[in-house]
């Protein structure tokens, strides 16, 4: 039933609405809702749709080449699964299941701290590189033991996400009384009000001190920040507004991300997420600044629909659709995408 299901899925937003009978309707909320009144969650995609693409012909594009390269490692796509909390709600096999399929989609995998597996379960099925997103708690010798954790099964950065010192007012989780349901923990976190207010740029320099691996910034909206994450002497920063989990009425991503990328001017790589949904997306993005982008939601309805292979598949129809954009604006590897392919 799954497969026949799964089999006519075209593309990403088909996930969501198969992955609203597959999941509970708890689980379903947690996932799909932002903060407050939603504005943030429709501006992500309102902004990418209203970004007009300026083609050029007659171009070879007889091989696209998507491949990049990233903190060291060479990837042959820029995109990666955004941390998302609690795989274990919207499918059995949880974790698991996200790592296989990003080992078969090729995609790096960043864990989220919320992970209902533990980093040793999922670092053994994972064949493509796993980084660890890094929720800091006010108890930071927990925090130095999970970095540590992380470098030793293999996590190649870490993303410290710093737009979430409290959660948002999610009127959605609240009205579905939202809970983990029995059975399903997470071992690396075990109470989700245990995080720390007074993250400052003090502790992201902490990090860095005795972090083996790179360490990023994620949830960046504020070109001053990314100017301040540039001197702190991070890796790179993640532009994301949380998918408007957190501050509703924070601009769309790809708002945000030109006057980022001004700043930044190329000293550090920036990543960005917020609704990408299509691989124009992912080219307007690349083209406005980020060297790649991340994917969160469809990865919890993929794997809802289908486990590993839903994930695979989120990724592959994603990919595909970029290589069809880069061939249809006339670039034919990712160094080509700049801000020509954008119509002003
Ligand atoms: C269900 C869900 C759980 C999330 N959990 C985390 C988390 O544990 N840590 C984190 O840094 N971001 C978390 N995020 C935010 C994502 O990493 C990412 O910024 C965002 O989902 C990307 O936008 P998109 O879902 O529109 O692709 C979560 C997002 C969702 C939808
Ligand atoms: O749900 C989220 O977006 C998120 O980042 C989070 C925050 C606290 C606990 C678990 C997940």
């Amino acid at each position: 039933m799954d497969k026949i299901e799964i089999a006519g899925i075209v593309n990403l937003f088909d996930f969501e609405k198969l992955a609203v009978s597959k999941m509970t309707n708890m689980a379903y909320e947690y996932v799909a809702s932002g903060a407050a009144d939603e504005f943030t969650v429709r501006w992500n995609r309102q902004a990418l749709d209203a970004i007009k693409l300026n083609p050029t012909v007659l171009v070879d594009v007889s091989q696209i080449d998507t491949s990049t390269s990233l903190l060291g490692l060479d990837l042959p796509h820029p995109i990666l699964i955004a941390p998302t909390a609690y795989h274990k709600i919207m499918h059995p096999e949880g974790e698991l299941a996200t790592a296989r399929g990003a080992g078969a989609a090729e995609a790096v995998y960043v864990v989220s701290s919320f992970t209902t597996t533990s980093l040793e379960e999922i670092a053994k099925v994972a064949t493509e590189p796993l980084w660890l997103q890094l929720y800091v708690r006010d108890d930071r010798s927990f925090t130095k033991d999970l970095v540590q954790e992380a470098e030793y099964q293999g996590c190649m950065a870490l993303c410290v996400t710093v737009d979430t010192p409290v959660a948002g007012a999610r009127n959605r989780q609240q009205r579905v009384n939202f809970a983990l349901p029995n059975g399903v923990h997470t071992p690396h976190m075990h109470d989700a009000f245990a995080l720390t207010k007074s993250l400052t740029w003090k502790d992201i320099e902490w990090l860095k001190s005795f972090a083996k691996i790179p360490v990023l910034v994620k949830g960046i909206l504020n070109p001053d920040d990314a100017e301040k994450a540039v001197e702190t002497g991070v890796s790179g920063i993640v532009v994301s507004n949380h998918s408007g989990r957190n501050l509703d009425t924070v601009p769309a991503t790809i708002e945000a991300l030109p006057r980022i990328a001004e700043k930044v001017n190329k000293r550090i790589p920036i990543l960005m997420d917020g609704g990408i949904r299509r691989g124009t997306d992912v080219l307007k993005a690349i083209a406005l600044g980020a060297n790649a982008v991340l994917v969160g939601k469809p990865i919890c309805f993929g794997l809802a629909c289908g486990g590993a292979e839903g994930v695979t598949k989120v990724l592959g129809i994603l990919r595909n659709e970029f290589e069809l954009a880069m061939a249809l604006t006339g670039k034919a590897t990712i160094a080509e995408i700049d801000s020509s392919v954008i119509w002003k």
